[in-house]
């Protein structure tokens, strides 16, 4: 079942930048990926391990989810990112360059024989043409509660660089990719965030990409800078219009005399039984984001 916790801006920040991690507790993203991997140079790997750690333990990030991005099982830092990650139990372990079903579950197992608590989950990146290839079988891993995965994250960057498709306004080159991975993780129940707007002065710009992205189906975006969190915020939270439509559908649907009919008309709009059960959804949402 896919989780209603909100996961509209998911912010990136390097390990090896002790202010953007101090930064990190006051920012008004939902989630926060303290990176190990592509954000650290080689020479400040031990050093961004150390911090993430360190600040993991030490806690303060409220309401937000704190995840662990390690460096892949066959880089020179894989192994011992996987043992500080599940040794300091943040809410999850962000893979990267996920290709198979095994990365996940061997990556289970692994965090689960390295006494990762039980609330750190996996969360998998999608940023190779084999994973895309492979999304059915990912995902599928989620069936088992054991394979702790929780949520996709798009790598469009990386994407752009094994497919040489080119990273364009409207991302038409990324369609098909990003479409398939919403497809698989809605047919197994775990929540997709996008990939990163690198242009982080272009506020149109991204503002279009985070639109684009939440009506493809994606839960919310991956970020590169806090000043893309307010904007991805509002674009990804439901509007108010819309949750009072939702609430409407709802209550019309509860009506005695509505009980056993399965379409209705609500302001001139066909309603189904299956847009109660969308309205369902968007007022949880809606009301997750009010108590955050
Ligand atoms: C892109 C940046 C390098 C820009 O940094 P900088 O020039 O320092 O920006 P500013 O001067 O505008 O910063 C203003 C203040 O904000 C803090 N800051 C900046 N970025 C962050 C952040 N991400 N998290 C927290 N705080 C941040 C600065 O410290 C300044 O604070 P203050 O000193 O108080 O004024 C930088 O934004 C950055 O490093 N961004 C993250 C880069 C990153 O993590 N990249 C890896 C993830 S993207 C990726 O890998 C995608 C995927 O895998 C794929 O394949 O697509
Ligand atoms: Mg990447």
């Amino acid at each position: 079942m896919t989780s209603l916790r909100p996961r509209r801006s998911v912010l990136y920040m390097p390990g090896s930048n002790a202010r953007a991690l101090e930064k990190a507790r006051t920012i008004a993203a939902d989630a926060l990926i303290l990176d190990l991997e592509d954000a650290v140079a080689p020479d400040a790997k031990d050093i961004a391990r150390e911090q993430v750690a360190a600040a993991v333990k030490a806690g303060g990030f409220g309401g937000r989810e704190v995840v662990i991005r390690v460096n892949g099982a066959s880089t020179p830092w894989g192994k011992a990112d996987l043992a500080a990650a599940a040794a300091a139990g943040p809410d999850a372990i962000l893979l990267p360059k996920v290709s198979t079903p095994g990365d996940i579950t061997l990556t289970a197992k692994a965090i689960r024989d390295l006494g990762a608590p039980e609330h750190t989950r996996l969360w998998a990146m999608m940023e190779t043409p084999t994973a895309i290839l492979n999304a059915e079988s990912i995902l599928r891993t989620a069936l088992d509660p054991a394979s702790r995965l929780a949520v996709l994250v798009m790598g469009t960057n990386d994407i752009a660089k094994e497919t040489r498709a080119r990273l364009t306004p409207g991302r038409q080159s990324m369609l098909t990719y990003l479409s398939i991975c919403v497809a698989a993780a809605r047919a197994h129940g775990v929540d997709i965030v996008d990939g990163v707007y690198n242009d982080f002065s272009d506020e149109a710009g991204f503002r279009a990409e985070c639109e684009q992205g939440r009506d493809l189906g994606m839960d919310g975006k991956t970020l590169i800078h806090p000043k893309q969190v307010d904007i991805c915020n509002e674009v990804f939270a439901p509007a108010h219009e819309e949750v009072a439509f939702a609430r409407k559908i709802i209550e019309t649907f509860d009506l005695p005399e509505n009980q056993c009919k399965g379409a209705l008309q609500i302001d001139g709009k066909m309603v189904e039984r299956l847009h109660a059960e969308m309205a369902r959804r968007t007022v949880a949402i809606a009301e997750a984001i009010a108590a955050r």
